[in-house]
């Protein structure tokens, strides 16, 4: 009978040396998870924000990562407190928050995972997350594991992120290229000057405002820029993208 609470160990090296590297996984499959478990990334992350996957569907992730050497990150589809409460119970840790741009939203995500007094999450003792009862006090010892790290993927998000940063219980704040250039009305173009320079000056505050820094990019070259800028944990490469872009290639080299 299992009765531990493994350490949370994404969350306890997030601000070590090494940036912690991740793999995106948006194609809703277990199968592509369990593959990437094995491939040696520090984490995954599982999207219920723009892809096909709904609670049983995390579940089944969850499932098949375990064993792997990642953390697998879940992105909520919005700072909604039911979805995190359930996403929590399936067994998640570490979570993703989208669009977070003050820190009255910041305060609502970390409510959103911890028990009252210190948040709303409501108790059930009766959970994957808690190995169903058999997890020693699992009520008091919870949030030592569990993760939160935001989404600032607006100019409003960027301007408060000393103020999100500095609310207690967040452990990072990831910067989302694609809806940041957006924001800026230059959607998909992060590496014009202007957005590409707020990226990197979010890293160095985030940074400079004692929590972790995080980017996605397919592009290498921008995973490499901002891992050189101190970045501390970066998803290289995303499932749906290497399947796209490798079968293009296969039809073309064999199709012309
Ligand atoms: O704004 C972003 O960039 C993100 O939030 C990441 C995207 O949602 C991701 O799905 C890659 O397209």
């Amino acid at each position: 009978m299992r009765t531990d609470l493994p350490a949370n160990s994404f969350k306890a090296r997030l601000q070590a040396d090494n940036p912690l590297i991740g793999f995106w996984l948006t194609t809703a499959s277990p199968v592509s998870t369990e593959i990437a478990a094995g491939a040696g990334f520090d984490w995954l992350l599982i999207d219920m924000e723009h892809s096909p996957n709904d609670l049983p569907d995390v579940t089944h992730h969850l499932r098949a990562a375990e064993g792997g050497t990642a953390e697998p990150v879940v992105r909520v589809p919005w700072n909604e407190p039911v979805m995190v409460k359930r996403v929590l119970d399936m067994g998640a840790r570490t979570l993703l928050f989208p669009y977070v741009q003050s820190a009255e939203e910041a305060r609502r995500a970390v409510e959103a995972t911890r028990y009252p007094p210190q948040g709303i999450r409501g108790l059930s003792g009766l959970t994957r997350a808690n190995r169903y009862g058999r997890v020693p006090d699992y009520f008091g010892r919870a949030a030592d594991e569990i993760c939160v790290l935001l989404q600032v993927e607006t100019r409003r998000g960027l301007d408060a992120i000393e103020e999100i940063a500095a609310i207690p219980g967040v452990d990072g704040l990831f910067i989302g290229p694609g809806d940041l250039s957006a924001d800026f009305g230059k959607a998909g173009k992060w590496r014009e000057p202007e957005i590409w320079s707020a990226i990197l000056d979010g890293g160095r505050r985030i940074k400079a405002a004692g929590k972790a820094a995080g980017f996605l990019s397919p592009a290498e070259a921008d995973c490499r820029d901002v891992i050189a800028a101190g970045f501390d944990f970066v998803a290289v490469g995303i499932d749906a993208g290497i399947l796209a872009r490798q079968t293009d290639a296969l039809v073309k080299a064999y199709k012309g």
